[in-house]
């Protein structure tokens, strides 16, 4: 039986609307070759650009568009010129990531045999581990609502035991599947600053917890500084790696770069009911409107839509398109004739996306 799923679309700011484009495309004609589902997409305007127009960020519509789709597309907002009144840049996303609790902010990153990466990386290495980010609390607690005063400046670090408690579980959960289907060795490490931070150890307790729950699985504890230090000198080390808002915001990027840049890093914000998918990066205001925006972290993201989607509604085919679709662009990208600017080719966004369309439906 065929199941209609609705997606709200975020296009954003920047490069925003340039990669969505290509993704939905891609999506649309997934979905109509599929016979266990089809895919319906709710245009849901926000953002900076959308802000400077009208005084809203985050429309009330757009907001109940969100809540009320099966899943939510986004790709970048926010521009460095367009500010709230209190200084602050615009960012709906993570207003959606704390309206719709989407605690685990999940950002696999991968670099397989032969793929360009600026480690000097022995041939027979691969990476392939997830940073699991908090991604409602933390540094970003204060977010916008800091103390500043002409000479003092104040944010608050929060750390919740409902929050923490959510996402330990779910690293745990996550480090099962990728041992239960071969892909990690089962073992998650808590990523903190314990040794300074009351709150980190606070943090650290209740992995702990977790883990004792789990003797399956191995548990691990790394400081946020050494984690730095040993992602550039032992990435396939990792597994499942579980942190804090703004260290998982730092160390994420550090991930997309050892995957050659941000063009190529996906990530899903996830909760118990709503899941945002959006890429790491951000509206690359420095190249919008030019041809020259990778479309991949964007349609890799849609890839974890569709996986998250299939196993929340059973939906095999839903899964195996997912599958599919990281398939296709992991082949472009090993290909490598294919590649926009930012992994050294030059192909448009168009061009790239339609190589993935090829390798995806055969076109001509
Ligand atoms: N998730 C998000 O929506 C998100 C994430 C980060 C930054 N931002 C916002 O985006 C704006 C720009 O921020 P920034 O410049 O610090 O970060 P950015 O991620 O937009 O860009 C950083 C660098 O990476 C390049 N880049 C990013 N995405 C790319 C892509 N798909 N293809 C090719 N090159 C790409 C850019 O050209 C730039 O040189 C700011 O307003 C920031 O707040 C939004
Ligand atoms: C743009 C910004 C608000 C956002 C964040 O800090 O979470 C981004 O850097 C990200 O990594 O998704
Ligand atoms: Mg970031």
């Amino acid at each position: 039986m065929t199941k209609t799923f609705d997606i709200a679309v975020f296009q954003g700011d920047g490069i925003g609307p340039e990669i969505m484009e290509p993704t939905v495309d891609i999506l649309t004609r997934l979905g109509s070759a599929a016979t266990q589902y089809n895919l319906t997409f709710t245009n849901a305007p926000a953002g900076a650009a959308h802000y400077a127009k009208t005084g809203e960020s985050l429309p009330d519509a757009s907001m109940a568009a969100a809540r009320a789709a099966d899943a939510i597309l986004l790709s970048a907002m926010g521009l460095p010129d367009v500010r709230y009144e209190d200084g602050t840049e615009i960012s709906p996303q993570i207003d959606l990531r704390k309206a719709l609790t989407l605690f685990a902010g999940v950002r696999p990153v991968t670099v397989k045999k032969g793929q360009k990466t600026p480690l000097n990386m022995p041939a027979d290495r691969e990476i392939d581990f997830v940073l699991i980010r908090e991604s409602t609390e933390g540094l970003f607690h204060t977010q916008g609502r800091g103390e500043v005063t002409k000479d003092e400046a104040r944010e608050t670090l929060l750390i919740t035991r409902d929050i923490s408690e959510k996402l330990f579980r779910f690293a745990f959960d996550l480090a099962k599947t990728r041992k239960d289907t071969g892909r990690g060795p089962g073992k998650v490490t808590c990523v903190d600053k314990a040794n300074v931070f009351r709150a980190f150890a606070f943090f650290r307790e209740m992995f702990d917890a977790e883990a004792a729950k789990h003797p399956d699985l191995t548990a691990d504890h790394a400081y946020v500084d050494a984690t730095a230090l040993w992602m550039v000198q032992k990435p396939w080390d990792f597994d499942v790696m579980v942190t804090e808002n703004m260290f998982g915001d730092i160390l994420s990027d550090l991930g997309a770069g050892l995957m050659g840049g941000l063009g190529v890093a996906p990530s899903a914000d996830i909760g118990l009911e709503h899941a945002v998918f959006q890429p790491c990066h951000g509206s690359a205001p420095d190249i919008a409107g030019q041809g020259l925006a990778n479309p991949f972290a964007m349609i890799l993201s849609a890839a974890m839509m569709l996986d998250w989607m299939g196993i929340k509604h059973d939906n095999v085919e839903m899964r195996q398109d997912g599958e599919r679709l990281r398939e296709a662009v992991e082949g472009v990208i090993a290909q490598g004739d294919i590649l926009t600017r930012d992994l050294g080719g030059s192909a448009t966004t168009q061009v790239a996306a339609a190589a993935v369309q090829r390798a995806l439906f055969g076109d001509e």
